[in-house]
């Protein structure tokens, strides 16, 4: 389960913009980053680059250690974003069926995920039917479902109630407490302790250099 995250000089663009210049930092196990930042900053194409969803113009991000180090990245972590990546006509309920199959979860892991997110009054709705919380909601239960060591989180309390709000919360403790390591956009303080990477816009000679 142990497993870092290793970011080393890393640099990003996007179009004609360099949007991360030169930047490094590491996540032990255990450990949550709180990616903060102005709006367009660059913290959602960051946090797709630590899943390997883009490769970066400079430098490298490694994940060192864990129960497979040769395993694929897409093994290893869970990546939310701002879309729930769920299919709009099926049921919720043959939507876990399929992340639970495609994730490969358990069937214990798919209980608990629906007792703890409260999904049983959603099972038989069309996702598209579903509130932007209950949406979240049902994309969370891919964190219980198939355990996976690196959590890659985009503003992941956004949609959610208070209630809902404290539950993710413990999700994420518990998750940090069993060795687990996150990384997460968040524009609110999240209410345990986090370390806070705070980006800002590289200076103007690294946007046009
Ligand atoms: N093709 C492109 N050419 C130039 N800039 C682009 C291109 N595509 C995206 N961008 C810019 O890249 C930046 C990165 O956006 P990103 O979604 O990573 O920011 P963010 O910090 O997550 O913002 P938010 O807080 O609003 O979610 C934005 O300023 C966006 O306008």
């Amino acid at each position: 389960m142990a497993l870092s995250l290793m970011v080393d000089a890393l640099s990003l663009k996007k179009g004609y913009r360099h949007l991360i210049h030169d930047l490094s930092f590491s996540v032990a196990p255990g450990e949550c980053v709180a990616l903060t930042g102005a709006n367009g900053v660059g913290k959602t194409t960051l946090l797709r680059t630590l899943a390997g969803f883009i490769r970066p113009d400079g430098g490298s991000v490694r994940y060192v250690g864990g129960v497979d180090p040769e395993g694929s990245m897409a093994a290893q972590a869970h990546y939310l974003g701002h879309a729930e990546a769920l299919s709009p006509g099926r049921l919720a309920g043959a939507e876990l069926d399929f992340q639970r199959a495609f994730l490969g979860g358990t069937a214990a892991g798919q209980a608990e995920a629906i007792r703890w997110l409260n999904l049983s009054p959603l099972l038989e709705l069309e996702t598209r039917m579903l509130s932007a919380g209950q949406k979240r909601r049902l994309s969370c239960a891919r964190l219980i479902m198939a355990k996976r060591p690196v959590w890659l989180l985009d503003e992941p309390m956004s949609p959610l109630d208070a209630e809902q709000r404290a539950k993710l919360a413990e999700l994420m403790r518990a998750h940090l407490s069993a060795g687990g390591l996150i990384v997460c956009a968040v524009h609110d303080p999240l209410p345990f302790d986090v370390r806070e990477l705070r980006l800002t816009a590289p200076a103007m000679e690294t946007v046009y250099g």
